[in-house]
């Protein structure tokens, strides 16, 4: 049979009108036309062919006439020149009309387009179900009986590394000029000092940020550093007046039941603004957490509430009402102390006000009171939220349920404001507590019980044994899981070339710091100086390490004790070299004094640069002064 030429190629008007484009323009179509476009080696022309293929791919044009099963069985290959052979129904139908009439097929066969292989296998039985699945098998089998070339990586080893290496470039696979790395990839990060503080993992994360775990390097002591950016913070509602507010709040505060602010600054080059807290070891959520019934003992409970109870009655005298009281704002420091913690909603109620009004509805839903949430009161006390909330935490703690549950919001929010409250029926509880939890669960909060009657009660009053209590919760959190995140930071600083490692009596490695961090049998203070402030304050008299002939050399400063504070010095960067840490200490925002910090006991140094301090004090000054003057 005779291939076609470019005189019999049939033009875009013998194509069939359903593979044409409704908007083809006449020029496509005579474009198209010029196109020999049949099967493999039947282009006439490629250029008109692409111009075609963009102005209408669409458009397939065929020679009718042509046998498209001659040779290669009418594949659906590209031709030589890479050009994809089109095809349509047409063709197909047409194909399948010829062999059917050569081979007597049925016309009414089913053949699917590039499928031409079934018909090489039309006089084959039809498989059955079953043995086709045998086939299949048996396929299976052969694939994987398939010998497999045995691969043995190789050892990785110094010395197969070189050799490796030396293939490589021997073969000229790259540049021998250009010096190929086979280090690790995922390089050991590097240890972070910022503002003084070594940088650690993250131990939590809240709705504004993240909150890492770090070490301060002058007084070796964990913090809990929030981090939050000033992005996020733009994008939540109230977002950086609830952190001022917070900030203005914790500074005034200072109790052993509400968690410490350290410290606050900003890096406007990073766009963050950092809360440094002193450090805990958990919440009380993740007590809770722990526990196979997601419940505490009663005991647990008891000393938890009473810490609670203290805090908050600090907190009222102070005139702050807290708003967000729920078990997993209530941290555990590592003596076991609960700490009160996020005061992003908090409210500084007025100096003039006989109650304790609150203008702003915020908190956890679940451990809102109906005031709050139903709408059927005119204002509400931020004292008597606190209540309700210590009352839901409460129930939560004996019993691992809420005394309100539901999924959807609004009806969690009814259920707050009409259900009668139902004791725990998982639990059985002492009517002394059932009663106190009635009380701080009185929908009407005129005549639920303030914080001075709570710790009346007589189920406050009870006396627990010490192992029933905080003891039982110090023994299990002690031995909990809770990863010491500063590992990787503190591995980097001291774990590094040159580490003199020796052994201890049982055989456990001791790793020595460096040599750079100890020059002239002298402890250099430029790496850590927080040893020097513990082996000596002012006043102890000689050093007990001047005993043991390591002593420690003054900072450029003279007093080597003094921890350069961000508030108090600018410059608060720690007389340690690496660049990353200088070049970010360096536009280190040094905010007017925001906490006074316990530990930092020395006045700001005179020399400090006046243009840097008063950029760095604006924002913070704004911040602060913003919040004072309206509270
Ligand atoms: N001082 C701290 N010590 C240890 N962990 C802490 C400390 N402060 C916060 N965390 C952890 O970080 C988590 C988030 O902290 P925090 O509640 O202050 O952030 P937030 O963004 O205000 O959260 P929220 O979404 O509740 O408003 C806490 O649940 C806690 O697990």
């Amino acid at each position: 049979m005779e291939g076609p030429s470019s005189s019999s190629v049939p033009t875009a008007s013998d194509a069939p009108s359903k593979y044409l484009l409704p908007s083809d323009s006449d020029d496509g179509i005579a474009t198209s036309s010029a196109a020999n476009v049949g099967a493999r080696s039947h282009v006439a022309n490629k250029e008109p062919m692409e111009k075609e293929k963009q102005q209408s791919p669409m458009v397939l044009n065929v020679d009718p006439d042509y046998d498209y099963d001659e040779e290669d069985g009418g594949s659906c290959e590209e031709d030589q020149r890479g050009t994809p052979a089109p095809i349509s129904r047409e063709i197909v139908d047409g194909a399948i009309a010829r062999r059917s009439r050569d081979r007597q097929i049925s016309p009414g066969v089913k053949m699917s387009i590039g499928n031409y292989d079934d018909m090489e296998d039309d006089d084959e039985e039809v498989e059955t179900p079953e043995e086709q699945k045998q086939r299949f098998l048996a396929s299976m089998k052969r694939i994987r009986k398939q010998p497999q070339e045995a691969f043995d990586p190789p050892e990785d080893t110094e010395a197969m590394r070189e050799f490796i290496n030396r293939q490589v470039n021997d073969a000229m696979m790259f540049n021998r000029d250009n010096h190929i790395d086979y280090s690790p990839i995922n390089k050991p990060k590097e240890a972070k000092i910022i503002e003084g503080y070594l940088w650690g993992g993250i131990i939590g994360t809240g709705s504004y940020g993240k909150v890492k775990e770090v070490i301060d390097i002058y007084t070796i002591t964990r913090r809990a550093a929030k981090i939050m950016k000033y992005e996020k913070l733009r994008k939540i509602p109230n977002g950086w007046d609830n952190i001022r507010s917070e900030m203005s709040i914790l500074r005034r505060l200072n109790h052993r039941n509400i968690v410490k602010l350290i410290e606050v600054f900003n890096l406007p080059e990073k766009g963050k603004v950092y809360m440094i807290f002193e450090y805990c070891i958990g919440s009380v959520q993740n007590l809770i957490d722990m526990e196979p019934a997601h419940r505490l003992s009663i005991g647990e409970s008891h000393a938890i509430f009473l810490e609670l109870c203290h805090g908050l009655n600090y907190l009222h005298s102070k005139r702050v009402s807290h708003k967000d009281i729920k078990p997993g704002n209530l941290l555990l420091s590592i003596d076991m102390t609960v700490k009160i913690c996020d005061f992003g909603v908090a409210e500084q109620i007025c100096l003039f006000q006989s109650d304790g009004r609150c203008t702003k509805v915020n908190g956890t839903p679940k451990f809102q009171p109906p005031e709050c949430v139903y709408g059927n009161h005119e204002y509400f006390d931020g004292y008597k939220v606190d209540m309700w909330s210590a009352g839901v935490t409460l129930y939560n703690m004996v019993s691992g349920k809420y005394p309100f549950e539901q999924q959807v919001l609004l009806r969690l929010y009814e259920s707050i404001g009409t259900n009668p409250v139902e004791m725990p029926t998982n639990v059985e509880l002492s009517r002394d507590l059932q009663d106190i939890i009635q009380r701080l669960l009185d929908k009407d909060f005129t005549t639920r019980p303030n914080i001075s009657d709570v710790m009346q009660h007589p189920w406050f009053q009870t006396g627990f044994p010490e192992d029933q209590g905080l003891g039982r919760i110090m023994e299990r959190m002690r031995t909990g899981d809770r990863p010491f995140t500063m590992y990787p930071s503190l591995q980097a600083m001291y774990d590094g070339a040159g580490s003199e490692v020796i052994l201890d009596e049982d055989g456990n490695e001791l790793i020595l710091p460096p040599p750079d961090l100890v020059k002239r049998g002298t402890l250099s203070l430029s790496s850590f100086p927080g040893f020097r402030t513990l082996e000596k304050r002012p006043g102890d008299g000689p050093s007990p390490s001047s005993d043991s002939g390591v002593v420690a050399e003054p900072d450029s400063s003279g007093d080597p004790l003094r921890r350069p504070s961000s508030r108090s010095m600018p410059t608060s960067a720690p007389p340690r070299p690496p660049s990353q840490a200088v070049k970010v200490v360096e536009a280190v925002a040094a905010p007017e004094a925001v906490v006074e910090a316990p530990e930092v006991q020395e006045e700001a140094p005179q020399e400090a640069p006046a243009p840097r301090r008063r950029g760095k004090r604006s924002l913070f000054s704004c911040i602060f002064r913003s919040r004072t003057d309206s509270s």
